[in-house]
């Protein structure tokens, strides 16, 4: 025990005095027949002082067991003793040998945390609290000048750093929650208490080791402690949620995709849970500490009037620890841990102003109130389940306040004056927290738990032997007694017959040798019964022995069995889940290299059309080429024929001119045809040459004709293959527009250039002509102009054809009169019924 244990206790035991000198703690145990008047006499000896007095009840209760024990803390709850928890569990330990029948925290262990005043507060105000750490007692002033006194499990000065309120609160749970226990530590406060300070600790920049609050802690704790227990497998998930305005959040999820979870209610426990929250496998203390940082930079704070940084949610930071014995020696357990750090209950209106603000407090206020509600109902045993469902805070905490979880209530308070209603309230809720039992116990996972079912039987069963034994034993006394009996009466009976034969014989017997025959034979009969009882016993002993190792081993075998099973089915889920992922991995190979040929094909089919393109053009110049030189050969046929027919007129006449002439002329005339002769020699060489150059230019245009659809017919063969092996369609038929040629610019008729010009654009399969010109416009603006100037003089050629009209028939029915209908519309409508 160290110091400040001892001090502790000799304080408990102070107090403990004070209530025994009261009265209260006697009467309690009198009446709960812990104690008789004979222990009172001895305890209240007028000789002993007070402290020998509670010494001597100290001595006695041991001696009562386990149920006194109970009585005795029952009797100091009662009359409000402070910390009477730690000595019950000391003396448990030191006197009872730690049996562990006794367990201090039944009840919800509420303490109050007192804040620091602040700057400012300090300048206007002195605070308006007193604590007594020693009594655990808390004094603030009545309306009526009067002092009220609260009570807890303990009282946190201003002056308490982090770590102290860490070691004395929250560490035991923490390690409970590696044993397998639940536990909870939950802060509740106005608004500027110091919740959050509490839990998390100080805003980032003056966050520290020494700072830094119970969650960061908690977590090293749990990481650390964990590493010791070497003989177990031990895994966390975290989660963190948070409640705002009646809904529930996963703070782990980016704000902008955060959606509102639904709270669902499990029919086996009749407990709530948050669908779908996120758990988080950790496993280190770094990555805990990490998604609780990032969580509560996320969770909802604005600056009010009291407090910069104030919290507008309820906050939920949940440890789950999941722990199984490595050899299965020992029953695996699953431990939760639950943080809560509730918002600040405020009066609205003096905190936010804004509409926002209002709804937020609202909301804020009626969750607490519900959650006050539900612990004044569990204060005075009265658990109305229904009340749980009045809000998300109150569902969600239903499983640490009913029951099988260790549950502290730190409760913040503001010293200042101007807090004053509010910190009298928070005590009010912090004294009825104090009452609230709860039952907490290990949670074995399903297997184990059957494991432990299993071993109870065992032990029912073993006792049940035992009974039957013991009812054996007495009945095989009662019937030894009764044989023994019987031959004790054979024996008087052979006596007697003995005697009847010695008086009948008349022989004289030896009484001693007589008795100590019957002796003998008495003393067989009992030990041969006894031997043979001896054997029964033994034949039973080791049935049942057998019956027991037979069923421990089938147990055994079948736990072997089922860890195996489980064993082999995790393998089979992994190489399962290796299989798939290996499937995975070469299904994403493949679709990267369809990707590749894909991209390849692509390629192939740009580079294909582009040909195809080029081909389309060279085949259309060569085409056009074979058409002019086609053009050019039917001019030079013309041409020829044509020379040729003139020739043959020359030669006709000059034929005809011979005939006519006289032999006089036959020299020029000789002279002449010879002239003509040789040009006509000319002209048939250079006829002949030309046709010779025609025949060339033909048969060249022919070869490239013939060069030119061999290279489309291969092109055709190309992109049917193509089509074939890849399906695609994205070939064209050959251009039948291919003699337009892309690009060029002309006008759409031969007869100006002014209207419209344009470009001729080409795509394999159509072919479109853009205009575009001064033309155009000119007329657009023209028309436009005419349009404009026609509107208004249309109504006045109307009126003026009408008028004109109307004119001449009147005037032709009154030729002198003048006309009537400008001035008087009526008249003049008459005039025309008249005409
Ligand atoms: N024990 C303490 N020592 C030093 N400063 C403290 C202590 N408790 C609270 N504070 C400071 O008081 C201010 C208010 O504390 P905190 O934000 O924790 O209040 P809260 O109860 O969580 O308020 P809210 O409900 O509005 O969120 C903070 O600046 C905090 O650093």
């Amino acid at each position: 025990m160290d110091n400040e244990h001892r001090d502790r206790l000799r304080l408990t035991r102070d107090h403990i005095v004070q209530r025994l000198q009261a009265g209260h703690v006697l009467d309690h145990l009198l009446h709960e027949r812990v104690i008789n008047d004979r222990d009172v006499d001895e305890i209240t000896d007028p000789e002993n002082d007070a402290k020998q007095s509670a010494s001597v009840l100290l001595e006695i209760l041991p001696r009562r067991g386990a149920r006194a024990f109970k009585a005795f803390r029952d009797s100091l709850l009662l009359c409000e003793a402070a910390d009477y928890s730690d000595l019950v569990t000391e003396l448990d330990r030191v006197v009872v040998g730690g049996t562990g029948v006794l367990q201090k925290d039944d009840r919800i262990q509420v303490v109050i945390r007192v804040r620091p005043l602040r700057g400012e507060e300090k300048e206007q105000e002195q605070g308006c609290l007193t604590v007594d750490t020693r009594l655990m007692q808390v004094s603030v002033p009545t309306k009526n000048n009067g002092v009220q006194q609260f009570i807890f499990n303990k009282v946190f000065p201003e002056e308490t750093t982090q770590a102290e309120i860490y070691n004395t609160m929250a560490s035991p749970i923490v390690d409970a929650v590696l044993e397998g226990y639940n536990g909870c530590i939950l802060c509740y406060g106005k608004t500027g208490s110091g919740k959050t300070y509490t839990m998390a600790g100080p805003s980032d920049r003056d966050l520290n080791e020494k700072t830094e609050g119970i969650i960061y802690r908690a977590l090293k704790q749990l990481f650390l402690k964990s590493q010791k227990k070497q003989d177990w497998n031990i895994a966390f998930f975290v989660s963190v949620l948070e409640i705002y305005n009646e809904k529930v959040f996963d703070l782990t999820v980016p704000r902008k995709e955060r959606p509102s979870l639904d709270i669902r209610e499990d029919p086996s426990n009749s407990l709530f849970f948050a669908n779908n929250l996120e758990k988080h496998n950790i496993t280190n203390a770094m990555d805990a500490i990490r998604v609780f940082f990032e969580a509560s930079a996320s969770r909802r704070s604005r600056a009010t009037e009291v407090n910069e940084r104030s919290s507008r949610s309820h906050m939920v930071f949940q440890v789950v620890v999941s722990i199984l014995h490595k050899e299965g020696i020992e029953s695996g357990r699953t431990g939760e841990l639950y943080l809560v750090d509730l918002a600040g209950s405020e009066t609205a209106g003096e905190v936010n102003k804004d509409a926002e603000g209002l709804r937020e407090g609202a909301n804020i206020n009626m969750s607490l109130l519900h959650l006050k509600e539900v612990i004044r109902d569990l204060s005075v045993k009265n658990r109305q389940d229904f009340k749980f469902r009045r809000s998300s805070l109150t569902m969600l905490l239903k499983r640490v306040l009913t029951g099988n979880s260790k549950t502290a209530f730190i409760v913040n308070v503001d010293p200042s004056k101007k807090s004053l209603r509010d910190t009298r309230r928070s005590l009010d809720f912090a004294s009825d927290a104090k009452k609230v039992k709860v039952k907490p116990k290990i949670n074995y996972s399903p297997l184990e738990s059957l494991l432990i079912k299993y071993l109870k039987d065992i032990g029912d069963l073993k006792r049940q032997i035992k009974t039957l034994k013991k009812s054996r034993k007495k009945s095989a006394d009662g019937k030894r007694l009764r044989s023994a009996r019987k031959t004790s009466d054979v024996g008087t009976e052979a006596e007697v017959d003995t005697t009847s034969l010695t008086s009948e014989s008349k022989e004289s017997f030896d009484v001693d040798k007589v008795r100590e025959l019957v002796n003998f034979s008495v003393t067989n009969t009992a030990q041969d019964f006894r031997a043979k009882l001896d054997g029964l016993l033994e034949e039973e002993r080791r049935e049942i022995k057998d019956e027991i190792s037979a069923q421990l081993k089938g147990f055994q075998q079948t736990v072997q069995e089922k860890s195996e099973q489980e064993a082999q089915q995790t393998k089979e889920s992994v190489g399962t889940t290796d299989k798939l992922l290996e499937e995975v991995h070469s299904k994403q190979q493949q679709v990267l290299e369809e990707q590749l040929q894909t991209r390849q094909l692509l390629t192939d089919i740009k580079e294909q059309t582009a040909e195809e393109h080029t081909r389309d053009d060279t085949s259309g110049q060569l085409s056009d080429h074979v058409q002019q030189m086609n053009m050019a050969m039917e001019d030079l046929k013309t041409l020829n024929g044509e020379l040729r027919h003139e020739m043959e007129s020359h030669l006709e006449n000059i034929r005809q001119d011979m005939k006519n002439r006289d032999d006089s002329t036959d020299k020029s005339y000789h002279e002449e045809l010879k002239k003509l002769q040789t040009n006509y020699a000319d002209l048939k060489i250079e006829i002949n040459f030309l046709a010779q150059a025609f025949k060339e230019q033909a048969k060249a245009a022919e070869e490239t004709r013939a060069r030119a659809e061999a290279e489309t017919t291969a092109a055709d063969d190309d992109a049917q293959t193509f089509q074939q092996n890849h399906g695609s369609t994205t070939l064209q038929h050959r251009d039948p527009l291919s003699s337009i040629e892309a690009g060029t610019e002309t006008s759409c008729c031969e007869c100006c250039e002014v209207c419209c010009t344009g470009t001729w654009y080409r795509r394999p399969g159509y072919a479109w002509f853009s205009v575009r010109g001064k033309g155009a416009g000119w007329m657009t603006l023209l028309v436009m102009f005419h349009l404009l100037l026609c509107l208004p003089i249309f109504p006045i050629i109307l009126f003026y054809f009408y008028t004109r009209r109307y004119y001449q028939e009147t005037s032709q029915l009154h030729p002198t009169a003048e006309p009537p209908m400008k001035e008087d519309g009526e008249t003049m409508s008459r005039a025309i019924k008249d005409s």
